[in-house]
């Protein structure tokens, strides 16, 4: 069964990642730049994952238990049998595991992903393949110019505009749509004039149809 794309909220969430090489490393930085809080433990880590700033790094063997304090785990040790006995022991208290070298012990994988700013693009073949991943992630990467990232800021504002003013939902859609439109006909980038008109005429047509 394919995969379900969920999208969380890992500001201040407790990661700890078992595990101090390659893989811990990729996983760490893109944990981090999501806001999560990481302690990482492995007998031995490397120098790049303790040159991060603002993560815990215990220099130890991994003791179980420790791992009920987190809201997420990552095994990524070289050694499959600790790294299974780290999934299965999350798995039975439902904590959420990522283990790095079994995907049947994880109950999530880690996406390719595409940001800009609050829009994020993941990516995922359900552990087929990363390669295809890669490919796919370069591809939207290219599709996406960064001012998505301006245009989403905006649009969230519009969209709470338009929650207050207009009431019909088949309207307000519209409405959304066309100031959507409106950006992409002009390199992404949404003018706040032609965006208030776009406003205004549906505001109006709004306020028509309440009054007929
Ligand atoms: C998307 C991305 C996110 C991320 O992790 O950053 C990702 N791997 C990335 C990169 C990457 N991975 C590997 C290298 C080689 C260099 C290296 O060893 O470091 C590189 C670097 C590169 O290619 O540039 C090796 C590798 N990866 C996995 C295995 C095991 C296996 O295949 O069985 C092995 C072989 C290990 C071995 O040979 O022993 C498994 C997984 N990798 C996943 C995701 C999950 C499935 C995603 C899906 O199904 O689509 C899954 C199942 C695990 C998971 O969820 O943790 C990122 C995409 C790149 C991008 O977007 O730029
Ligand atoms: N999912 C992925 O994206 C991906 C990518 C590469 C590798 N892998 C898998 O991840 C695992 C690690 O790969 P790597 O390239 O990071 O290896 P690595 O050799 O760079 O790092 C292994 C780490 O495991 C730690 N370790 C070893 N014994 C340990 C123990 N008893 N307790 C805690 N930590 C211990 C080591 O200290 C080291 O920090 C492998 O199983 C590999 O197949 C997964």
């Amino acid at each position: 069964m394919a995969y379900f794309p969920m999208y969380i909220d890992l500001e201040g969430k407790k990661v700890i990642v078992v595990g101090g090489g390659k893989a811990a490393l990729r996983k760490i930085n893109s944990l981090l730049y999501f806001g999560a809080k990481i302690a990482v433990i492995a007998p031995k880590v490397c120098d790049d994952i303790k040159a991060i700033k603002g993560i815990n790094v215990h220099e130890s063997n991994v003791a179980l238990d420790i791992l009920q304090n987190a809201d997420i785990v990552v095994a990524a040790t070289r050694r499959p049998e600790i790294n299974a006995k780290i999934g299965t022991y999350c798995n039975d208290r439902g904590i959420m595991v990522n283990v790095a070298d079994n995907k049947e012990l994880s109950s999530f994988l880690f996406p390719g992903v595409i940001v800009r700013g609050d829009l994020v693009v993941g990516v995922t073949t359900g552990g087929n393949s990363q390669a295809v991943s890669k490919q796919i992630r370069n591809m939207i990467d290219r599709m996406l110019p960064e001012e998505y990232e301006a245009l989403t800021r905006k649009m969230g504002a519009y969209t709470e505009l338009a929650n207050v003013n207009i009431k019909s939902t088949a309207l307000r859609e519209e409405a959304l749509d066309e100031l959507v439109k409106v950006a992409l006909s002009n390199k992404c980038v949404l003018d706040d004039k032609k965006a208030n008109k776009v406003l205004d005429k549906y505001y109006r047509e709004d306020a028509a149809r309440r009054n007929a």
